[in-house]
């Protein structure tokens, strides 16, 4: 099977080698395409490769009816939408780490050209003026670099920034007084960093929670003269704001990479003398394109040949060490889901995954996600996956409780799987066997052992003799043949289940007379 991709933004040639080098995927450059163009090509590609510039938008990832994921070579993700994509089932992989040096080393360069007006310097020389007066500078030594959001770049920022003498206090949510005296730095809210900061630099995503979070009023918190920097979002400064406080005088400097609207269209803040700028390099080096290339290469690939993505934005990631460990029950805690489905014949309003052993040492969430998905997807079709599995749930209000117990009852890890309709309860268990692989060894209350795999019949019936026989003489008239049969009962006479594996499906007709049988209260094809 051969996979489609599009590149709609440059990405570094050495960094997508390794697309090119995989057999089945064909790859498509075309740059720079207007959203009406995207809209019109879109559906024939499997996976769509961008960096800030293409916009993702609802409509696109609507008309990208074959597209599975969606990769940038970057950071931030606001130039796609993430519930569409989520929506649609489409992953969504970016790489977070490929560029961080690049962002953090372009921030000193704008902090230290701010600081020295190195580029107003320069614009006037390049005009044959020798002014010595107009660009005085200030030190950095001993002043207080103020870091909002302390992630990879703000993190990576404030070691440069210590290299150069500075204070620095931060603030993010997720920074502990532990690790701020670690890095020898001071842990902050954002009121301090405003009132304490020479220099303020902004480091977080841009979110509903961040945009415009330096705004008219934390300008009026900041000391006179502070210089403030921006190699994050346009958006989390406020840029009226900004020039606001910069003709107030309360601002003595401003250095901007990224705007509001890009690419650039009010070019006011630039006619400011006080206000440098450069056009969204920050990622932009050899070695960060290179990194994002690659990086968002290898979960391409590895996603579209169904294998795990590193760095999924709208699914949790696990650590390495964890997937490796729960990954075996991937497969059966999708077929549990479907079995189960297809048992409870109604629609499902609850689900309960009970899990058992040594696994509930481990997050298991992606088992829980993959065991709704194999019970929707009897319901809503094949177009739920990993990724709108639980946001499908949700829409139809099916609530998903997650045990676990470290009780196994005579199993390693045991994965037992419930759902509720209206009619009652539908119960499935299922374990991985040492050397043997997956079983179903309990429906609802009968032991069994059955592979789950291939066409499989249900059958529900009066524990009488003769009973099994009539079953295997009508399906021979049919010529299905039986490969596996497990017969279980609660008492002698009483109730009964007979799990049969059959060589092909079970057509309407032989269900028709199966459920004529005597003593045949159901019968339930499962296609696993
Ligand atoms: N200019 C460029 O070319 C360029 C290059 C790379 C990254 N970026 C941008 O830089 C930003 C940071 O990237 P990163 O890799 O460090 O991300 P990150 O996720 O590692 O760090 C973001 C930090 O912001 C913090 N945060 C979130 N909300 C906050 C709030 N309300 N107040 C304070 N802190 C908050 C988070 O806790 C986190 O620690 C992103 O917006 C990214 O797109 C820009
Ligand atoms: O979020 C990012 O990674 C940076 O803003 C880089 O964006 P770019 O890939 O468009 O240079």
């Amino acid at each position: 099977m051969s996979f489609q991709i599009l590149i709609s933004d440059p990405l570094s040639e050495e960094g997508i080698h390794p697309l090119r080098q995989t057999d089945n995927m064909e790859i498509t450059v075309a740059t720079g395409q207007s959203e009406e163009e995207l809209l019109s090509n879109i559906e024939q590609y499997d996976a769509l490769l961008v960096r800030s510039q293409t916009q993702v938008t609802k409509e696109v990832i609507q008309k990208g009816k074959n597209l599975k994921v969606i990769g940038r070579a970057g950071v931030g993700v606001d130039n796609i939408d993430l519930d569409a994509a989520t929506e649609h089932g489409v992953i969504v992989v970016n790489a977070p780490d490929g560029n961080t040096n690049s962002a953090a080393e372009h921030t000193i360069a704008m902090l230290m050209s701010l600081a020295r007006k190195i580029p107003q310097a320069f614009y006037s020389l390049k005009q044959q003026k020798w002014d010595r007066k107009s660009y005085v500078g200030v030190e950095l030594k001993g002043k207080t670099l103020g870091i909002v959001g302390l992630g990879r770049i703000g993190a990576e920022v404030a070691y440069r920034a210590k290299g150069q003498r500075l204070n620095v206090v931060a603030y993010d949510p997720y920074l502990t007084e532990e690790r701020a005296d670690k890095m020898g730095i001071q842990c902050a809210t954002l009121e301090e960093v405003l009132h304490q900061a020479d220099f303020i630099t902004v480091h977080t995503p841009l979110l509903k929670a961040t945009k415009h979070i330096i705004n008219d009023d934390a300008f009026k918190q900041m000391k006179p003269g502070v210089q403030i920097i921006n190699c994050a979002r346009g958006g989390i400064i406020d840029e009226d704001a900004l020039y606001r406080a910069i003709l107030d005088g309360k601002v003595a400097g401003a250095a901007l990479d990224v705007f509001e609207e890009e690419p650039l269209q009010n070019f006011h803040l630039l006619e400011l003398p006080e206000v440098i700028a450069t056009p969204h390099l920050g990622a932009s080096t050899v070695e960060a394109q290179e990194n994002v290339a690659i990086d968002v290469s290898h979960d391409v690939i590895n996603i579209l040949n169904g294998g795990v993505a590193r760095n999924p934005v709208n699914l949790p990631s696990l650590p390495a060490e964890v997937m490796k460990r729960i990954e075996p029950y991937f497969n059966l805690s999708e077929k549990l889901g479907t079995f189960v489905a297809h048992i409870a014949k109604e629609a499902v309003e609850e689900v309960n995954i009970y899990y058992s052993g040594d696994l509930t040492e481990h997050d298991v969430t992606p088992l829980t996600r993959n065991t709704v998905k194999g019970i929707l997807k009897r319901f809503l079709g094949e177009h739920v996956n990993d990724v709108n599995a639980t946001y499908f749930a949700d829409k139809k209000d099916i609530t998903i409780n997650e045990q676990k117990t470290s009780v196994t009852k005579g199993f390693t890890n045991l994965l037992t799987v419930e759902v509720k309709t209206r009619n009652g309860f539908a119960k499935v268990a299922g374990t991985l066997l040492n050397g043997l692989g997956t079983r179903i060894v309990k429906v609802d209350t009968y032991s069994v052992d059955v592979v789950p795999t291939g066409n499989l019949v249900l059958i529900r019936h009066k524990d009488q003799p003769g009973a099994i026989g009539r079953v295997g003489s009508l399906l021979a008239q049919f010529d299905v043949n039986i490969a596996t049969m497990q017969v279980g009962r609660s008492d002698v006479g009483g109730d009964a289940i007979m799990m049969l594996t059959v060589d092909r499906q079970i057509d309407e007709d032989v269900l028709v007379d199966l459920k004529e049988v005597t003593d045949i209260y159901d019968v339930t094809p499962i296609d696993l």
